[in-house]
């Protein structure tokens, strides 16, 4: 069974508004990346899945449960980070730890205790006197504690430093190693790379694009930089796997699809002092993908 299945999903505000029929599926055990720019409606399909907005249209699936009628029962087995965390200003960590462990009829906050170890997390603050990604610490501790079979976490590394992000990959790689789901959405395109194996991208509410992370960057070109020593006596512009090619005096820099012998061999006979070629990053992928704008999508309605 996947972990999350949809068919034509959506959530529309208004005409055009919102998360078009989305149609996805997420595997157990995979770590599931999603991606687009502002506004392209990334927390209403999360908010969605949950169960915290009531679809417009089609099916959805959450460990088996349907999004609306069972969502108590996807809140219930899910570890939820939402994209704004809210929370008691005048609780702390370590009595939220303790309510929900409670409310699980005496669960264990022994991982939770870990977990805001590694995360180092002031436990016995009152949340309000909290910064913006303490509290965010804490609302991943509290979506990680349980060790739940599916996390769903909305930009889980806003507002962390470097290192405390560094610990919440390491946290999600872990969870996965446990055999555990992890969809997470962010616009922070390196961890996602360093983390997922698939990623969807998502743009004016429909997903344009599902792909493993490794074939996503197979995909596109690599930037290539060439320096001459003399003005080159062929047109790179024009060789065959060339796009986007800029020459400025003896530099010459564009993108370049396919392997790097024809290259060097079409510039056998330059007078070359310098080639290199960068492979491209999802970052880039992403940035293609956001820059393309294929017709159907100019045109589209997400009704
Ligand atoms: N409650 C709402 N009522 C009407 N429109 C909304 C509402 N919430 C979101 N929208 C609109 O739906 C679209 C998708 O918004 P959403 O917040 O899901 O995007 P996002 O990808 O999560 O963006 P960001 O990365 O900026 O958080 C946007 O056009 C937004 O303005």
């Amino acid at each position: 069974m996947n972990a999350i299945e949809t068919t034509e999903l959506s959530k529309l505000y208004a005409p055009g508004v919102g998360l078009a029929p989305l149609n996805l599926s997420v595997a157990a055990g995979e770590i599931f990346g999603f991606i687009g720019p502002n506004g392209a409606g990334k927390t209403t399909a999360i908010r969605t899945l949950m169960g915290f907005l009531r679809p417009t249209g089609g099916r959805g699936r959450v460990l088996g449960h349907d999004v609306w009628s069972e969502r108590v029962a996807v809140h219930r087995r899910v570890g939820y980070l939402p994209g704004e965390v809210q929370l008691g200003r005048d609780h702390s960590a370590r009595e939220l730890m303790g309510r929900s462990c409670r409310l699980r009829g005496g669960a264990s906050a022994e991982y939770g205790l870990d977990v805001a170890r590694r995360l180092e997390l002031r436990l016995d603050a009152r949340l309000g006197t909290l910064s913006k990604g303490n509290r965010q610490k804490v609302g991943l501790t509290l979506a990680l504690m349980h060790r739940p079979e599916l996390l769903v976490l909305d930009e889980p590394t806003d507002g962390l430093d470097p290192l405390v992000q560094d610990t919440v990959l390491g946290l999600l790689r872990e969870a996965q190693g446990e055999g555990r789901t992890v969809f997470l959405s962010s616009h922070v395109l390196s961890e996602i790379e360093r983390v997922a194996g698939r990623v969807g991208i998502i743009r004016r509410g429909e997903l344009i694009r599902v792909e493993g992370i490794e074939a996503l960057k197979a995909s596109l070109p690599q930037q290539v930089t060439l320096q001459f020593a003399r003005p080159p006596s062929i047109d790179l512009t024009a060789l065959n796997g060339m796009s986007g090619g800029v020459a400025d005096g003896l530099s010459f820099r564009g993108q370049w699809r396919g392997g790097p012998d024809p290259l060097i061999r079409a510039l056998a006979g330059e007078s070359l002092t310098a080639l290199s070629l960068t492979p491209s990053t999802l970052e880039d992928a992403f940035m293609d993908e956001y820059r393309s704008e294929p017709a159907h999508l100019e045109t589209a309605h997400v009704a």
